[in-house]
């Protein structure tokens, strides 16, 4: 269980946003609260269902603006972008948490922007400084998933699990790894000691997560090799059933579960596999609706996929495994289904 409150909310409930035009709706989702050992957070008043869109926000700074490495100057051009905020914007920034003021005090703007920025894309060097976004704490097995919505220019938050009534929401800072790796990752980009529910596990069950999260690693670094998927599929296959059992047996939501449906369909897709194609990449669909809304331009990207596989850049249609994708069966059951999907590897 994430941490959760018992201090008195600091702000009035939330609303939700729906992501896909940002009107609100009547339900008090969360409120800022105190969390022991952490500052701040997000803490939600009722309970949540996957799915469900928390947090809908434009940022208040990007990091577009800055344009120099001297620290200085960068703190010159935040002070810049801020002036021209909104008094009351001004005011949330600077009420923002700063884990650098004992150790760079001068440059108090620039510590807020290493302790609270997001990077608005994968793999994007902009970043930016969300009011709401940024009161939300780091754990290893988060509870949501943030994305950078291009269409709308706004950060997305979406419950990836349910989240009890009284419960933090999390999300994860890092892109996941080991424990002792996660720890020093924090360390030193943000500057903090991870207390998340999975680091805090006893010794014995701390062990037996990092023993499983490496296993991981190395599953998927033997399925996503292009030649293991070439030539031994059957064996891809059966890893792939393998690290799926590790993401549910550790939780595991992100971005990590839904490539590894990508990467299932353009392999059953190179095999001119066109109905296991067509479910995985279905898979893959469904987890971006949930963690990015159905608006989300990842989500428009593979609904093309989910009617018609073959258009894909991946299919061949003499591959060793060819079936139609009107060849998914009906009316089996769940049991008969897998062993159907993953070809006997269950
Ligand atoms: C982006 S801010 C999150 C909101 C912040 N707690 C506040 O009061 O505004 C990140 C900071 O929160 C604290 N924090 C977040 N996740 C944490 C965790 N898992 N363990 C300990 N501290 C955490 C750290 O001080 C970190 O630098």
């Amino acid at each position: 269980m994430a941490p959760s409150s018992t201090s008195p909310p600091t702000s009035p409930p939330h609303t939700s946003q729906n992501g896909e035009n940002g009107e609100n709706s009547q339900n008090a989702l969360w409120t800022l609260q105190d969390v022991p050992g952490k500052g701040k957070g997000l803490v939600v008043t009722q309970d949540v269902t996957p799915g469900t869109c928390l947090l809908s926000e434009a940022p208040l700074i990007t990091t577009e603006i800055i344009t120099s490495f001297d620290m200085d100057s960068t703190e010159q051009q935040l002070l810049g972008a801020l002036n021209k905020l909104p008094k009351a914007d001004q005011e949330r920034y600077r009420s923002l948490h700063n884990n650098f003021s004992d150790s760079d005090p001068t440059h108090p703007l620039s510590g807020i922007v290493r302790s609270n920025a997001y990077p608005l894309g994968v793999e994007e060097e902009v970043g930016g400084v969300f009011a709401d976004i940024a009161r939300i704490n780091h754990s290893c097995r988060p509870n949501v998933v943030q994305y950078w919505n291009p269409l709308f220019e706004k950060m997305t938050i979406y419950a990836v699990r349910a989240i009890p009534k009284g419960t933090e929401i999390t999300t994860s800072y890092i892109p996941g790894g080991v424990s002792q790796e996660r720890k020093q990752i924090l360390k030193d980009h943000f500057g903090f000691d991870c207390t998340c529910e999975l680091c805090s596990l006893p010794e014995d069950k701390l062990r037996q997560s990092d023993e499983r999260i490496a296993r991981a690693e190395k599953l998927d670094e033997m399925i996503g090799n292009s030649k293991n998927i070439y030539y031994a599929p059957e064996e891809v296959m059966k890893n792939a059933r393998s690290l799926l059992n590790i993401y549910e047996q550790e939780g595991i939501k992100d971005g990590r579960l839904s490539r590894l449906y990508f990467d299932l369909f353009q392999m059953c897709n190179m095999h001119g596999d066109l109905a296991r194609a067509r479910c995985f990449v279905k898979y893959h669909c469904d987890l971006k609706k949930l963690a990015e809304g159905k608006d989300s331009k990842n989500v428009y990207e593979v609904l093309l996929y989910v009617k018609s596989p073959q258009k894909h850049g991946s299919y061949e249609p003499d591959g060793k495994w060819k079936t139609a994708a009107s060849d998914v069966p009906k009316g089996m059951k769940a049991t008969e289904f897998a062993n159907w999907l993953w070809r006997g590897n269950i």
